[in-house]
């Protein structure tokens, strides 16, 4: 029965107490001042795609706005990251089809496309950091993160590939070492070799919880890998329905040696992110990957979304989450947009 003699004042500060949480909202200076996470150009990873050759610009048709840069190109993008502030830029190449085998064997190439771009880099820009995926997809003709036997994408062998991966891109100056391959044992391995060959202050950024995704495809279309994937990598990376192999994942990196752990992709998974972020308290990343950026971007071309919008919204998010920093392929145009 509902009680007349109350009025709706007074019925809400009952229930309420008088703290009305709208109170706070009222202006945006108050928004502002009461906040609980903020992004800031600090977060930002720059992803960028390396390409053979000079000249023209080489649009990834898939991903609008984002460009395959010449080596040249990366050292302008280089100097753009440093003028906005942006800490890194993680690298990319787009492997010429006839330099790749089935062993990757041009990853292990100290002159390839990524070692000639980061060195070009740290000569011109050296207080931009540099990260480099480990991983041999950009290299191998299956498309697939390690070597086969058949259907099967061996473990051991594998590693020990990239171990020597791992030494050529530090030797060639890169600062964090991120091995995006999902094999087992492989951060304990490539911390090993790194030491071995005296690279003892390269990082390890580990993609500890890396899911089988949809949302590489794009990022496949840059790298020229999409095309050639034998199958998929559902017997390397992670099932989508699971959140508590993501801890044993990152625990067990954090226990090889990794300095920073990874979750990826990013929005669909922000879940996972929070969970680890709260269970270890290291330095955390999302990925916002190829798929996550395509999508906002294909939506405000249409013009059924605010892309800028939607763009601060996703960053913000993996922030509330517990990102430490966020991989995104908006870097610059956030980097812009912060500065004011
Ligand atoms: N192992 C390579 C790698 N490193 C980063 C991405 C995806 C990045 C993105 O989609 O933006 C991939 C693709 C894959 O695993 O197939
Ligand atoms: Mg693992």
């Amino acid at each position: 029965m509902t009680n007349f003699s109350v009025s709706t004042t007074e019925r809400i500060d009952a229930v309420t107490g008088g703290t009305r949480l709208r109170r706070l909202r009222q202006a945006d200076w108050s928004r502002r001042l009461v906040r609980e996470t903020q992004l800031s150009t600090a977060d930002l990873i720059w992803p960028i795609f390396v390409r053979e050759g000079s000249g023209e610009k080489q649009p990834v048709a898939s991903m609008p706005g984002v460009d395959r840069l010449t080596v040249e190109g990366c050292v302008e993008a280089a100097k753009r990251a440093r003028d906005l502030a942006i800490p890194v830029i993680a690298l990319f190449p787009y492997t010429d089809p006839g330099l790749r085998d089935e062993t990757g064997s041009e990853a292990l190439n100290p002159d390839n496309l990524v070692c000639r771009a980061t060195r070009a880099m740290k000569a011109a820009v050296p207080e931009v950091g540099i990260l480099c995926d480990v991983a041999l997809d950009p290299y191998t003709s299956h498309g697939h993160d390690g070597v086969m036997r058949g259907e099967r994408i061996l473990n051991d062998e594998s590693v020990e590939l990239l171990c020597r991966q791992a030494v050529v891109q530090a030797e060639a100056g890169c600062d964090i070492i991120g091995p995006s391959d999902m094999m087992d044992g492989r951060v304990a391995c490539i911390r090993h070799a790194l030491d071995a060959a005296g690279c003892r202050d390269a990082m390890i950024m580990a993609y500890s919880a890396k899911y089988a995704s949809a949302f590489y495809g794009p990022f496949r279309d840059a790298v020229g890998s999409g095309g050639m994937l034998k199958g998929d990598k559902r017997t390397y990376q992670m099932d989508y329905g699971n959140t508590d192999e993501a801890l044993r994942e990152a625990a067990q990196d954090l226990a090889e040696g990794a300095d920073m752990i990874m979750v990826k992709p990013g929005l669909p998974y922000l879940d996972i992110l929070a969970r680890l972020a709260a269970e270890f308290g290291v330095p955390t990343f999302a990925y916002q990957t190829s798929g996550e950026y395509s999508m906002i971007m294909a939506a405000a071309e249409n013009g059924w979304m605010d892309g800028e919008k939607a763009m601060v919204e996703t960053l913000s998010a993996y922030k509330r989450a517990g990102a430490s920093g966020i991989l995104t392929y908006f870097s610059p145009m956030v980097a812009e947009m912060l500065r004011g």
